[in-house]
């Protein structure tokens, strides 16, 4: 597992499933399925969809659950005529923690480049969020064995223009798209190649204590089964889970995975 200075993160990307009521019910039940020592042993977070946020906020409040959440995007943009988006504000308003920004279903379907991308880390940290950075590579380039390029210059992407100040408050979230939604999970030396390699990447455009200091996680269908082998990874410091994180027991197991760790 990760260095013990920094904290393992697991995150819950719920995409576009639950609706307000299945979204209580599953944070309740996610918060009693995990004690005080675990949930504060493995920072844990759910990242709904927009509409669920308000009554997530609730729960989480009115509980004092120890249960983060964040949105799954945001706009670039402050406010204004943006029919449909989502500022940062709004969701810093909401309580949120969190955002993701740049995840491959954006990226594909919303034709989201790394400019785009940049422009919303950046939103993010101007409003008191912490963006959760997504990188990735297709098969084909996986195929091609391009694959540590090809994520290092999303990252650098992502990051154009920060300080190491700012890149020390932001998550990076390593998805091998041909792993998302597939059942076909990267093995533990595929995930640590590359989290590994982004970290190298951070020390080099910024510096050794930034590098050291920044969350890497790995996303791509995590399952309680497989997520010790792959967060016993040195350089691996928690997990962007996808379908498994929408039932409560499972994902909960997911954030026991230090129990399950030999060292
Ligand atoms: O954001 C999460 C990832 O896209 C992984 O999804 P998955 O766990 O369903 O493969």
């Amino acid at each position: 597992m990760a260095s013990t200075t920094r904290r393992p993160l697991m995150a819950g990307n719920w995409k576009m499933n639950l609706n307000h009521l299945e979204a209580n019910l599953l944070v309740q039940k996610l918060a009693a399925s995990l004690t005080e020592k675990q949930l504060t042993e493995v920072e844990t977070v759910v990242l709904p969809p927009f509409t669920d946020l308000r009554t997530v906020q609730t729960a989480v409040d009115g509980d004092k659950l120890l249960i983060g959440y964040g949105g799954q995007d945001l706009s670039p943009h402050a406010s204004g005529a943006y029919t449909g988006d989502i500022s940062g504000a709004m969701l810093a308003k909401l309580g949120c923690t969190y955002v993701v920004v740049g995840h491959s279903e954006r990226r594909a379907y919303h034709h989201e480049d790394d400019t785009v991308v940049n422009a919303k880390v950046k939103a993010a940290l101007t409003h008191g969020l912490t963006p959760i950075l997504c990188v990735g590579e297709g098969l084909d380039v996986r195929e091609q064995g391009t694959h540590v390029a090809h994520c290092s210059t999303q990252l650098d992407g992502g990051l154009a223009g920060l300080t190491a100040e700012q890149v020390r408050q932001v998550v990076i979230a390593y998805e091998p798209v041909w792993a998302i939604g597939t059942g076909k999970t990267a093995t533990p030396e595929d995930a640590q190649e590359v989290c590994g390699a982004i970290r190298q990447r951070l020390a080099k455009q910024f510096d050794q204590d930034t590098a050291d200091q920044v969350r890497v996680l790995y996303g791509g269908s995590v399952k309680a089964s497989n997520a010790a082998s792959i967060m016993a990874q040195p350089d691996v410091d928690g997990g962007l889970v996808g379908g498994a994180s929408l039932d409560a027991e499972e994902f909960a197991q997911i954030c026991r995975f230090p129990e399950h760790i030999t060292r």
